[in-house]
């Protein structure tokens, strides 16, 4: 870094985050109208030549939209006309059954601590209040503050209140062909001090109105903010700590500055040391997909060993929710959210407030998976109980006083754990080791 680069501050991830360990991101915007990719199965994919044409994220409609020929190219002149174009959907925004506080108290109730909804993605339209462009929620369509409310509603359910932008494209502003390769999404883009300017403008618009608890930038920031100077990325963290001291960032901003690491649709191999988040839809979508079953869904059991194995491995599990455009969210998504939160809710301890042990899992054998209570208590948690009874590895045999919840453990000198009936129907069963 040369010697003109700014120091950006050195925090620590504050140990609510930490704590906290489940996270509701939300991807609602004007994508959500359309609501359309190409829908794919957990395992499918397609060939890197149609990444971009054939792109399962809704979010990126606007972008797959412009590529000829694409299936969204096709969807929609078939559902919209051919002179209607992605921004006209501004005007069909009604999000008649928009319920924030619905959302909010639903997404508490299922277990969540912090809740992180996306202010601005990459079309450009933004959600809030905003004096930096006419392209928002407040001047077009649903007509309201939408991130006001969202960030009243999540407040009032007790939730910690995050904000997602998307500092590195804005296709509202930009006038670059449509991104069909890696190459493009790290060219087709503004890195201008016009551009960074107006982003530092908008996060601190929403810095200043909502003080966000977790500031989650994407894929990067306008390069010319990083040098030191007005309307500088390090003059933003500053502003930002100064008005939000338990606040924190994610890694995803181009600078040496970050706080906890992001992981998408990826998990970490072992425990790493460092705060980090991994993230996913509850489809291959983070933007409602109408085009969506059931079968593309990640089911409630697989649900839980991710939440599960993101915690033992040191992170924690940010699992987006995808809004229909007129504000009503996805059943059979809401379902699997329901079913975290009993999991959850009958095993808080094994999850919240918890720090790894020494290792996450056994690296054969039973499906186990380990955290540690803030007064030294081992949760031993064996996913998919219904295989049966277990083997204690041997640095835990003869550690006395194991319990399931309720009752003692019954454990057999050569360390077989007897996994009690009542318990074999969860996706995971928790024993608990008194601390050693
Ligand atoms: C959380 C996800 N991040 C990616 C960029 N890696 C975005 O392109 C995507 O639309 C979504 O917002």
């Amino acid at each position: 870094l040369g010697e003109d680069a700014p120091r950006y501050p050195d925090r620590p991830v504050p140990d609510w985050y930490r704590d906290a360990k489940f996270g509701v991101f939300v991807h609602w915007g004007l994508y959500s109208v359309a609501g359309w990719a190409p829908p794919r199965r957990p395992g499918e994919d397609v060939p890197v030549e149609l990444e971009y044409s054939h792109h399962q994220y809704a979010e990126w409609y606007a972008n797959t939209l412009r590529i000829p020929g694409s299936p969204t190219a096709a969807y929609h002149e078939s559902s919209f006309g051919v002179g209607t174009s992605y921004e006209d959907l501004a005007d069909a925004w009604t999000a008649e059954r928009y319920d924030p506080d619905g959302w909010m108290r639903l997404f508490a109730a299922c277990g969540a601590r912090y809740v992180v909804p996306t202010a601005k993605h990459h079309d450009g339209f933004c959600l809030w209040d905003t004096a930096t462009t006419g392209f928002s929620s407040v001047h077009r369509g649903p007509r309201r503050d939408v991130v006001a409310e969202l960030a009243g509603a999540a407040r009032s359910a007790g939730l910690r209140f995050g904000l997602y932008y998307s500092g590195a494209l804005d296709w509202h502003v930009s006038h670059f062909p449509p991104i069909r390769s890696l190459t493009d999404l790290f060219t087709h883009r503004r890195n201008d001090p016009a551009f960074a300017r107006h982003c530092f403008e908008q996060v601190r618009e929403l810095v200043e109105a909502h003080r966000p608890d977790v500031l989650w930038n994407d894929i990067d920031w306008p390069d010319s903010a990083k040098a030191a100077g007005p309307y500088s990325l390090a003059e933003l963290f500053e502003h930002y700590y100064d008005l939000v001291p338990e606040g924190v960032v994610n890694d995803r901003w181009g600078v040496p500055h970050l706080g906890f690491r992001t992981r998408e649709y990826r998990t970490e191999t072992g425990t790493p040391a460092w705060a980090w988040e991994a993230t996913r839809g509850l489809g291959a979508s983070f933007g409602y997909n109408r085009a969506e079953d059931d079968t593309h869904l990640i089911d409630a059991t697989e649900l839980v060993h991710l939440l599960v194995d993101t915690v033992a491995k040191n992170g924690n599990l940010l699992l987006n929710i995808s809004p229909r455009g007129d504000g009503s969210l996805p059943e059979a998504q809401v379902a699997r959210l329901r079913e975290l939160g009993r999991w959850l809710a009958a095993h808080p301890d094994a999850v919240y407030g918890t720090r790894p042990w020494h290792r996450h899992a056994e690296p054969v054998g039973a499906p186990l998976r380990y955290t540690v209570r803030p007064d030294g208590t081992l949760n031993v948690i064996a996913l998919d109980p219904a295989h049966g009874d277990f083997r204690l590895p041997a640095d835990l045999l003869g550690r006395p006083g194991a319990h399931w919840g309720e009752g003692a453990a019954e454990i057999g000198p050569d360390g077989t754990v007897v996994i009690p009936e009542a318990l074999r129907h969860l996706p995971a069963a928790v024993l608990t080791l008194p601390p050693s």
